[in-house]
């Protein structure tokens, strides 16, 4: 026993038991503060209460949160960085969605050519008039916004093991690789080739059916204009992705208010697993793609989409499209919370650069073929981190 808390002592003390409102995230340690601290561990353990939390929404909710826990600081150098809004001569893209399905043939060829700028310049677009209703986008945000305010207990019946559960409730990121906690809580839901839903709160199964149905539809329709924009046939994507088995994924995303948002993170620079990443949020903004070296930060109503080139399709592009880097960065005015879609292949389908798109003297493969589900342990394993998964299958 005494072995077992010195291990914890030296491992865990000096990063997360600084202050009396204490995160521990998923795990069951309880540490209290008789323990012996040393100057390097601690200078100051103020109380001897120790309290523990599954989310930050929990957190966020508890009296004794004045400031915020050490776990959760992250440091950015703002020397390196550029943080800006969209400049009136290089606005972030809007595609017209109802203009690539029902336009005329002017109308849908004038939609091509932005969605192909779209994906070569920023890999990230705004779609506009994209069929879902107004009804459905905000059935779904409530319903979302009920699955969180849920009790915790409630809402443990979810906390992922394992990578690859169907469903997975959880908070900051990977909290077992995990150096610095994010301000963040999630969950994740796989909706297809096989639909998966929490059975609460009640309505959510119906709302997510009818919502993942129609994006779903959506993301086939962009891709089949991405196919055709790369010069492959319009069912291009669905064929070679085995997109009647595809991989459709909720990642909900629930950022509470922070009591210091510039020392916190929502989530840290990353590009998505998937061809597509759908995103809506509830009008509370926070996300910043990284477009020609700076991070812009993105502004949107309810009612739109925001559009994520993701890393599988780079890898099928050859790289003519670049997977975006984005992050979420916190507030403490209010809750946002970001609903996203993920578009994938099947987890089965090895995932290669197009034949049709190489040539071996002017477009040699960049990236080697590796199978979606490998792909997905691998980025679920690691700490997210910019590209970094995706740099393992570049040649
Ligand atoms: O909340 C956001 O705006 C970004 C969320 C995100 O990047 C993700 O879920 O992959
Ligand atoms: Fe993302």
């Amino acid at each position: 026993m005494n072995r077992l808390r010195e291990h914890i002592r030296r491992n865990l003390i000096g990063s997360i038991l600084v202050t009396y409102v204490q995160f521990t995230p998923l795990s069951s340690l309880s540490l209290s503060s008789n323990m012996a601290s040393t100057a390097s561990d601690v200078t100051q353990v103020q109380s001897n209460k120790t309290t523990r939390f599954t989310s930050v929404k929990a957190l966020t909710e508890s009296p004794e949160l004045t400031s915020l826990p050490p776990s959760y600081t992250y440091t950015t150098n703002p020397d390196d960085e550029i943080v800006e809004d969209p400049h009136e001569d290089d606005p972030i893209p809007i595609i017209d969605y109802s203009l690539l399905v029902t336009g005329t043939r002017d109308q849908r060829a004038k939609a091509l050519r932005d969605l192909d700028q779209a994906c070569e310049d920023w890999g990230f677009f705004i779609l506009i008039n994209h069929s879902l209703s107004k009804g459905i986008m905000e059935n779904m945000i409530d319903n979302v916004f009920a699955f969180f305010n849920l009790r915790e207990e409630e809402k443990q019946e979810y906390a992922g093991k394992d990578v690859m559960d169907p469903i997975r409730y959880g908070t900051s990121s990977n909290v077992s690789m995990d150096k610095v906690l994010f301000w963040r809580d999630f969950l994740k839901i796989v909706v297809h080739p096989e639909f998966h839903s929490p059975h609460k709160p009640l309505g959510f199964r119906e709302a997510s059916a009818e919502y993942c149905r129609r994006t779903w539809k959506v993301g086939k329709e962009l891709l089949k204009g991405i196919s055709e924009n790369l010069g492959l046939e319009g069912n291009y994507m669905e064929n070679a992705m085995n997109l009647d088995s595809g991989f459709q994924m909720i990642a909900a995303n629930l950022y509470p208010p922070c009591p210091q948002p510039e020392l916190a993170m929502g989530i840290p620079p990353h590009s998505d697993h998937g061809l597509l990443n759908l995103l809506m949020q509830n009008g509370v903004s926070g996300l910043q793609v990284l477009h020609n070296g700076k991070w812009i930060n993105v502004t949107s109503t309810a009612d739109c989409f925001l559009v994520f080139v993701s890393d599988h399709l780079e890898v099928v592009s050859n790289g003519k499209y670049k997977s975006v880097l984005h992050r979420a960065v916190v507030s403490n005015k209010a809750t946002r919370m970001s609903l996203a879609i993920v578009i994938a292949p099947s987890l089965e389908t090895v995932v290669e650069p197009a034949k049709e798109l190489l040539d071996n003297e002017s477009n040699p493969a960049a990236y080697v073929g590796m199978k979606h589900r490998d792909y997905m342990q691998l980025q679920r394993s690691n700490r997210l981190n910019g590209k970094s998964v995706l740099d393992k299958v570049k040649i």
